[in-house]
């Protein structure tokens, strides 16, 4: 039977035999040699994993240096280049999701008539990257910079201040899309949240504060029936979790504009469509199932009323946009401290003239000489709202904002598009790839 003495003192490891009582001093001692030694043990694996550790996040920093998208002599010379305006008393714009939809054509106004425009877009896949790589290489064609980077990563966004003083921030970065919010709720929150706060932060330290023009949406009406919807309208009950970030959006800006004298204005955009379009609207998906031969699901509403919506022509949205940043006073801040009261606005951006889905693919029809193979389903209960119709008349008169493109004549240029960037040629009796 053991002992407690020997269950104080196991015979293994290291084979220490008890030697009783009288050996107590000499065990105490060889215990405390081997205690020192696997101190000088401990000491010496410390120093090694930490030299080990430190070795390895060199490595990682290295690398991450070297693989890293952004960075480096020859991109900061880029980025200068690009920002540089070309006519005197030109902006300097920097253009969050330049390879986007609106936001590539708002860089090409902009870089057109000689304003400085560097761009940047994370090049996420909620659709088809390469039409966005395709965007960024006519961006590139035309003077226009895009860097690959996200609005979260603070770092970059203090690296490109740094380097340009930026006089205004074209903020049109988010995560799009009204029925895709119930599949990645936390997308939205990523993009149209946090990044809008973390591009806001590096705006309201920057010296000279930009000001700010950035994207909300029609979808901020919600619930709301009042029509032509009105600046002054309700937007307190949105209908999807997109429209609900939007919303918050416009509170975020107008606390930055508050605290910090961040000029900012929103733009609620009413459905945008047109050339180089997203893959992911109805418009777009509906001409690639048209011309595919695929069926396409066309949603109604409560008592069969036909969906509508106020659908915008790009040209008309970029002139808005512009409008925007050209009448945008300058932020009064500095550093982070406001020096004064500064300019909030909000205005719709649409066109006045909704038209129902229906309406919507039978121009497509025509314009594509196919016929659709429609499915007429119940709008599922999933963010879409029933209509849009946008009251315009304080953008008119505050940017001279003015729509001049109807429906048919948009979608006849963008099927024109269409056609030529996913090779359709005509041949008699129809369309073939
Ligand atoms: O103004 C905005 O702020 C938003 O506009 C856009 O949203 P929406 O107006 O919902 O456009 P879009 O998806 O093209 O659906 C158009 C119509 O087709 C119906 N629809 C849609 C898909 C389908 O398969 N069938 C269908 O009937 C559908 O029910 C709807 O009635 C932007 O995507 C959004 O990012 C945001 O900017």
């Amino acid at each position: 039977m053991r002992s407690m003495e020997d269950e104080l003192f196991p015979s293994t490891p290291g084979k220490v035999k008890i030697e009783r009582a009288h050996t107590i001093n000499r065990q105490l001692h060889r215990c405390f040699a081997s205690t020192s030694t696997m101190f000088l043990w401990a000491l010496f694996l410390i120093a090694l994993t930490a030299s080990y550790l430190s070795f390895q996040s060199f490595v990682d920093s290295s690398s991450r240096y070297l693989n890293a998208s952004w960075g480096g002599m020859q991109w900061e010379k880029q980025i200068r280049e690009s920002s540089a305006a070309s006519r005197p008393g030109g902006m300097s714009v920097l253009v969050t999701g330049a390879a986007g939809f609106v936001g590539t054509h708002v860089s090409l106004a902009l870089r057109r008539r000689g304003d400085g425009v560097v761009g940047l877009d994370n090049f996420n896949n909620y659709y088809d990257p390469s039409l966005k790589k395709a965007r960024q290489a006519m961006l590139q064609s035309r003077g226009v910079f895009v860097v690959e980077g996200d609005i979260n990563d603070t770092r970059l966004l203090a690296r490109l201040f740094a380097l340009v003083p930026f006089t205004h921030v074209m903020h049109l970065a988010a995560q799009a899309g009204v029925r895709y919010a119930i599949e990645n709720p936390a997308s939205y929150v990523h993009s149209n949240i946090a990044g809008l706060v973390t591009l806001l932060e590096v705006c309201k330290s920057a010296d000279p504060q930009p000001a700010v023009v950035w994207a909300s949406s029609s979808s901020v009406y919600g619930l709301n029936e009042k029509v032509p919807f009105s600046e002054l309208d309700r937007t307190d009950r949105p209908a999807s979790l997109y429209a609900a970030t939007k919303k918050a959006g416009e509170e975020i800006t107008h606390t930055y504009n508050h605290i910090y004298g961040l000029s900012t204005t929103g733009l609620r955009f009413f459905t945008v469509y047109g050339p180089w379009g997203r893959p992911d609207m109805a418009y777009f998906s509906f001409t690639r199932n048209i011309l595919q031969g695929k069926p396409i699901t066309v949603y109604r509403g409560k008592d069969r009323a036909d969906l509508a919506r106020d659908f915008t022509y790009i040209d008309d949205i970029v002139k808005g946009c512009v409008a925007s940043l050209d009448t945008a006073e300058k932020s009064t801040g500095s550093g982070g401290r406001k020096r004064g009261p500064a300019q909030y606005r909000i205005y719709n951006l649409g066109n006045t003239s909704p038209v129902t889905v229906p309406a919507l693919v039978n121009i497509l029809e025509r314009h594509l000489k196919v016929k659709a193979k429609k499915k007429v389903v119940e709008m599922p209960g999933n963010g879409d709202v029933p209509f849009t119709h946008a009251n315009i008349s304080l953008a008119q008169a505050e940017l001279g904002y003015k729509p001049t493109t109807n429906l048919e004549i948009g979608l006849k240029k963008f099927v024109k598009w269409y056609l030529s960037y996913y090779g359709y040629k005509p041949r008699s009796g129809g369309l073939a790839a």
